[in-house]
């Protein structure tokens, strides 16, 4: 491997730290299918409804164990993750407005966010309901499958997660976690989770099929593997959409990096991986408070609110891409996703994360004492290196973003370009390679070793995502006992995976 490629290498660190445990991680993509089109909802939000739940207050301290993490099939990728369960959004969701919108020459359906737009069912599919075509990505746990579902010959990317490794390397609260992230999410820049079910020795997230690939694979190809400063800016914008609607849940995502952005088809970003994401300890987050904006009046929705005190101590993150505050085990909250949002703009315009040192420990020191500095090439608008410098305030208090959260980012100048409302009918600076889905071109030629079949896997139903309809429809099996092996036979996989839920969600337009 090359230095150029080495550099991307973000080993997940386990070592604790004053306050927490601390973990950090890296990845790769995968996903499908599409629904009725594409489009974003980064126009100011409605006002929140009074009476939502409020998060408890305080500090929490959540204790994760790590991973490490190398490179994934030859191909770098870095570190970083957390946990959380199940009907949280749905407030957020009730909150936004929908709606069809009509692009510069061609019509898109935007995602609507009403609390009618996903469906939930008891889960009406198993591992047999689909045929494997070939690996996109693997992780830590699991792996990532394109997939063909036979019955509708839709594509899909299913991420399947090892039990039997969950259980070893205690990253069971962090499939769950993701698996409420997905289900309750509704956002076009968010990917698409539309099955999860578990067998005996595997959980399994059937997703949008993300054919663009990894937007980190999409830079290494660019000339100097960065952007020009205008196409950095929309992926910027498109990724502060997506911050602000899992903000305004009450999950900090905590793991941004080009690694977890997938690129749809169209050129949109989809996140993805949100396996070290943290719930704010209130289900559907804590009610947004208005602003009046500095610059013209209009009311701003405080993002920040929704996550406001709340503090975890976990040590989780990309190496490069961590936040002083975590570093210092002081706690930290939504600000560190402004942070990240710092390092991505300044790795996609100079091909480099601004701390990086030789070590660990190096790129550590630098991220908690050094100021960001600037090379004189490429050149970059003083907004640019201002909106830099404002994410990567070491001082969480008064970082962009820290006062009234996305509202406050979009508000940069450097944004002042940026039609939000249109945002998902923008044109996106790189088009991925167009492709009949199957060949995946936008992703690497990965080899597995073990294959998993999904043929000999059998839908679970049980604890509390168990469906006693379902009972006689899909082939059940007893947990915890075939198939699980080395030392795991007396391992009560039905509680330790019994809050992981077996549905199925309809998504608007489908059926
Ligand atoms: N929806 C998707 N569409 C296309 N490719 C995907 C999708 N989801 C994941 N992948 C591919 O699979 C890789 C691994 O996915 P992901 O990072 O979610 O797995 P993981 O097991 O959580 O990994 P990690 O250990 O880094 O958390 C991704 O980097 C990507 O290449």
């Amino acid at each position: 491997m090359g230095a150029s490629a080495s550099r991307f290498i973000r080993r997940v660190a386990s070592a604790p730290n004053a306050k927490g445990l601390f973990s950090l991680n890296s990845r790769s993509p995968a996903t499908t299918t599409t629904r009725n089109g594409f489009l974003a909802p980064s126009e100011p939000l409605p006002p929140v409804p009074a009476g939502l739940p409020t998060p408890s207050e305080g500090m929490t301290s959540s204790l994760e164990t790590t991973s490490s993490t190398s490179s994934r099939g030859g191909y770098p990728t870095r570190t970083g993750r957390a946990y959380s369960n199940a009907s949280a959004y749905k407030g957020a969701k009730d909150r936004v407005a929908n709606g069809m919108v009509e692009g510069p020459g061609k019509m898109a359906f935007r995602r609507t966010y009403s609390s009618n737009s996903i469906k939930i069912r008891s889960v009406e599919v198993g591992p047999s309901s689909f045929q494997k075509i070939k690996m996109l990505g693997r992780g830590d746990v699991g792996k990532v499958y394109l997939v063909r579902e036979k019955k509708t010959g839709k594509l899909f990317a299913m991420k399947v997660l090892s039990k039997k490794e969950m259980i070893q390397r205690k990253k069971i609260k962090r499939a769950l976690t993701e698996q409420e992230i997905l289900a309750t999410s509704n956002h076009p820049f968010i990917v698409t989770l539309y099955h999860s079910f578990q067998s005996d020795q595997y959980l399994y997230f059937c997703m949008e099929y993300c054919m663009g690939g990894e937007f980190f694979r999409a830079l290494q190809t660019r000339p100097g593997k960065c952007l020009p400063e205008d196409a950095a800016r929309f992926y910027a914008a498109e990724v502060t959409a997506a911050l602000e609607y899992l903000h305004l849940m009450g999950f900090i995502y905590r793991d941004l990096k080009p690694e977890n952005i997938l690129l749809h088809h169209s050129g949109h970003i989809m996140l993805s991986d949100f396996d070290l994401a943290k719930q704010s300890g209130q289900p559907g987050g804590r009610p947004a408070t208005i602003h009046q904006s500095e610059l013209n009046g209009m009311p701003l929705i405080d993002t920040r609110s929704c996550t406001a005190n709340f503090r975890t101590n976990s040590f989780v993150g990309t190496e490069e891409y961590i936040a002083p505050e975590v570093i210092e085990g002081q706690g930290h909250t939504s600000a560190v996703d402004w942070w990240t949002l710092g390092i991505l703009i300044y790795e996609m315009i100079y091909a480099t994360t601004p701390f990086k040192g030789e070590q660990r420990n190096d790129t550590f020191a630098n991220i908690c004492k050094i100021p960001v500095h600037f090379r004189d090439q490429p050149k970059v608008s003083q907004a640019g290196k201002d909106v830099v410098v404002r994410l990567l305030d070491k001082t969480e208090s008064t970082r962009l973003g820290s006062k009234s959260g996305a509202s406050e980012v979009k508000q940069h100048k450097w944004f002042a370009k940026i039609n939000w409302g249109l945002l998902r009918n923008t044109q996106p600076p790189i088009i991925p390679a167009s492709s009949n889905g199957i060949d995946a071109v936008n992703f690497r030629n990965l080899q597995e070793s073990t294959s998993i079949h999904l043929d000999q896997g059998s839908i679970i139903i049980q604890g509390v995502a168990g469906n006693p309809s379902l009972a006689g429809k899909v082939p059940t099996s007893t947990p915890g006992t075939p198939g699980v092996d080395d030392g795991m036979e007396n391992v009560d996989m039905g509680s330790l995976f019994g809050a992981f839920n077996n549905v199925t969600l309809v998504h608007d337009g489908e059926c």
